[in-house]
């Protein structure tokens, strides 16, 4: 994401780690601001163009929209909880 967990950079960042907030579940920050070679590196890793970037269980799940969408829809519970019970 762009920013840290308690100052995120950027809009479409802020949301998904309040949603990850709301979830109650452990998450990790990389902020890709402090790091060119990170930044360019998961866009190509993931092959998604934008940040933030939500990976569970080491997969990527998706960018803002499609987390926003999962977090309404409950799949996004869902797929929290089979990645920690894994
Ligand atoms: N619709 C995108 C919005 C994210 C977005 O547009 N991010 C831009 C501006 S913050 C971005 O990361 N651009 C590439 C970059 O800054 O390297 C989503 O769902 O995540």
């Amino acid at each position: 994401m762009k920013g840290t967990r308690d100052f995120p950079m950027c809009g479409f960042s802020n949301t998904v780690v309040q949603i990850l907030k709301n979830l109650n579940v452990p998450f990790e920050v990389v902020n890709i601001l402090e790091n060119e070679m990170v930044r360019q590196g998961l866009k190509e890793f993931s092959s998604w163009p934008t940040f933030p970037q939500l990976y569970i269980g080491g997969e990527f799940f998706g960018g803002c929209d499609i987390t926003l969408e999962a977090f309404q829809s409950g799949e996004l519970q869902e797929v929290v909880e089979r990645a920690m019970c894994s």
